[in-house]
């Protein structure tokens, strides 16, 4: 059984054409899938149709054999890392649990070890905008990650940080995934972004899904010939030309 399916999903905001359109997709458990494609090609409304936030008006989202949201725990880390400013770094990362219980100690343990993994533990009782935007960045995944979500969603976490910040969290993010098992859909437009984190990747076009690429051996290396001819695969598909120098 695959961990999210989207079968035959089509969605229109009301009084609007459609933006997602016949979209076959399965993740399997685990697997980090990564959503390439232009602006407005509908990457957004497919995530917020896999956390159930909108409901398909044609097919259906499955997460776990059940319609999205079942009772999937899963984590979203939008664009902006939207903490809240009067909130501490700590505070921000325990408020999955506060929305829900009065944290407990275990709530506080997962949040230290977060903290610790992501680098910020001198920084837990700072305030937001006492951050660097990269800094902000992982304390919005470390908020996501909290309550073990087994499918973790990202919006573009990553586009307002300077590269090497950006390629320090990707990092961060793959470690962190790949150690909980936890399933990951991320869009971006950045196509070297998709091809590093993706086992897999997608093409989204008006809101069709074009084509689907298995990144494999050397081409998640960085700087390699494999990696080069992966991204130039993924820039064919999206229908960019190469500029000669
Ligand atoms: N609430 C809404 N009502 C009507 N149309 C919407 C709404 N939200 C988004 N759209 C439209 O749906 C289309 C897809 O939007 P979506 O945000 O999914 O695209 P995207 O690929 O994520 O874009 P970007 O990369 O610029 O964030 C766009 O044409 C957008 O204008």
């Amino acid at each position: 059984m695959s961990f999210l399916r989207f079968e035959s999903v089509g969605f229109a905001y009301p009084g609007h054409g459609p933006v997602v359109q016949g979209v076959d997709l399965s993740l399997a458990t685990g697997e980090v899938h990564c959503l390439v494609g232009r602006s407005g090609c509908g990457k957004t409304s497919l995530l917020k149709l896999a956390a159930g936030l909108l409901a398909p008006t044609q097919g259906r989202v499955l997460l776990e054999g059940v319609p999205s949201p079942g009772g999937t725990p899963l984590g979203f880390v939008f664009q902006a890392p939207t903490l809240l400013d009067w909130l501490s770094v700590n505070d921000n990362v325990l408020l999955p649990a506060s929305l829900q219980r009065r944290p407990g100690a275990q709530d506080r343990a997962a949040c230290a070890a977060l903290l610790s993994q992501l680098g910020l533990t001198a920084y837990a009782d700072r305030y937001p905008r006492q951050l660097s935007g990269g800094q902000q960045s992982r304390t919005a995944l470390a908020r996501a990650l909290l309550l073990q979500p087994h499918l973790l969603l990202l919006d573009e976490p990553f586009a307002s940080l300077d590269a090497i910040t950006r390629e320090e969290l990707q990092r961060d993010l793959l470690r962190l995934a790949r150690s909980r098992g936890t399933t990951v859909l991320f869009v971006t437009h950045d196509i070297g972004e998709a091809v590093f984190l993706g086992d897999r990747v997608s093409v989204l076009a008006g809101g069709c899904l074009v084509r689907t690429f298995a990144i494999e051996g050397d081409a998640r290396v960085r700087d390699s010939g494999a990696f080069g001819a992966a991204c130039a695969r993924v820039r064919e598909a999206l229908g960019m030309q190469e500029v000669p120098a």
